[in-house]
C-alpha cells in the first residue's frame, strides 16, 4: 500500500432476524466480537420501553395510551459485544427487562406503530455510527430497519429446541409452558400489522435445530467474510 497508508475496510452491516430462542443474541455477540464489529440487541430496546411503560403504570392493553408516551423514555444501548448494556433515563435495566412480566407484555407494546417508529430511528442511528460495522439482531432488521444490510441472516429452529434452550436458561422452568409462551409471542410478533417478524426475500435462512452454537457462529462468520471478499 502506497505511503504505508492503512487499508480501509468498508463498514459491514449484518442483520440477524428470527423468532425467540433461535440463537440470535449468542450468535450475533460472538460474530461481532470475532470480527471487531459493534453489536445491537434490538429486542432489549423493545423490552426497555416496555419496562418503562410497566413502571409508569401505563395501560399496555391501550395502544393509544402507549402511543401517547412512546417518545418519553430515553433508551441508550451500549454496543460492545463483550459487554452490551441498556439503560432507560440513565438507569441500568439489563436485569429487569428479562422479567416474566416484561416478556409477557413486550409483544403488545412493540406492535404499536409509534413505538416502532421511535425505536427504528434509534436503531438506524446506531448502525450509521458504527465505524467498522455492526451486527444488529431482532425481528424486522432485514425487512424494515436496515433493508440495505450487506448480509441478512434468518435463524430458525424447531419449537421444541427453542423451548428446551430457553427453559435451560430459566433453570428448571417447565418446557411445555415455555414452549406455549414462545409460540404465543411468535404468533403475536408475526401477525402484527406494523413491521412483523418476517424473513427478508434476500436473507439466508439457517435452521439451527441440529447445529451447535459454535457451528452457527462459524457459518455466519464465513458468510460475512465471503461478502467482504466479494464486495
Ligand atoms: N445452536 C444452538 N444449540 C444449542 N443451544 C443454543 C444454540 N444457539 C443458542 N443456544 C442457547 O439457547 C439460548 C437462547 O439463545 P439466544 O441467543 O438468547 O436466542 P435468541 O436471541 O434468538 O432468543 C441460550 O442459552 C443459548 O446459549
Ligand atoms: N426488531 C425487533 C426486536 C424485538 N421485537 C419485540 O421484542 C420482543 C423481545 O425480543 P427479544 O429479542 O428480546 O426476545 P427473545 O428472542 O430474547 O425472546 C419480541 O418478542 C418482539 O415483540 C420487535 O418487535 N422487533
Amino acid at each position: 500500500m502506497e505511503n504505508g497508508a492503512a487499508r480501509t475496510v468498508p463498514a459491514v452491516i449484518v442483520a440477524i432476524d428470527g423468532p425467540s430462542g433461535t440463537g440470535k443474541s449468542s450468535t450475533s455477540k460472538a460474530v461481532a466480537a470475532q470480527l471487531g464489529l459493534s453489536y445491537l440487541d434490538t429486542g432489549a430496546q423493545y423490552r426497555a420501553i416496555t419496562w418503562w411503560m410497566v413502571s409508569n403504570g401505563i395501560d399496555i392493553g391501550d395502544p393509544t395510551a402507549v402511543a401517547a408516551v412512546a417518545g418519553k423514555p430515553e433508551i441508550v444501548s451500549g454496543t460492545d459485544p463483550s459487554a452490551p448494556t441498556i439503560t432507560v433515563d440513565g438507569t441500568d435495566v439489563s436485569g429487569p427487562i428479562r422479567s416474566q412480566e416484561v416478556t409477557s407484555k413486550v409483544s403488545a407494546v412493540s406492535a404499536v406503530p409509534e413505538v416502532r417508529t421511535r425505536i427504528t430511528e434509534l436503531q438506524r442511528s446506531y448502525a450509521a455510527a458504527a465505524e467498522t460495522g455492526i451486527v444488529v439482531e431482532g425481528r424486522d432488521i432485514g425487512t424494515t430497519v436496515l433493508p440495505d444490510a450487506d448480509l441478512k441472516i434468518f435463524l430458525t429452529a424447531s419449537p421444541e429446541a427453542r423451548a428446551a434452550r430457553r427453559s435451560g436458561e430459566l433453570k428448571g422452568a417447565d418446557v411445555q409452558a415455555t414452549r406455549e409462551a414462545l409460540i404465543k409471542r411468535d404468533a403475536a410478533d408475526s401477525g402484527r400489522k406494523a413491521s412483523p417478524l418476517a424473513k427478508a426475500d434476500d436473507a439466508v435462512e439457517v435452521d439451527t435445530t441440529d447445529l451447535t452454537l459454535q457451528q452457527v457462529i462459524e457459518c455466519v462468520v464465513t458468510l460475512v467474510e465471503e461478502k467482504r471478499a466479494a464486495g
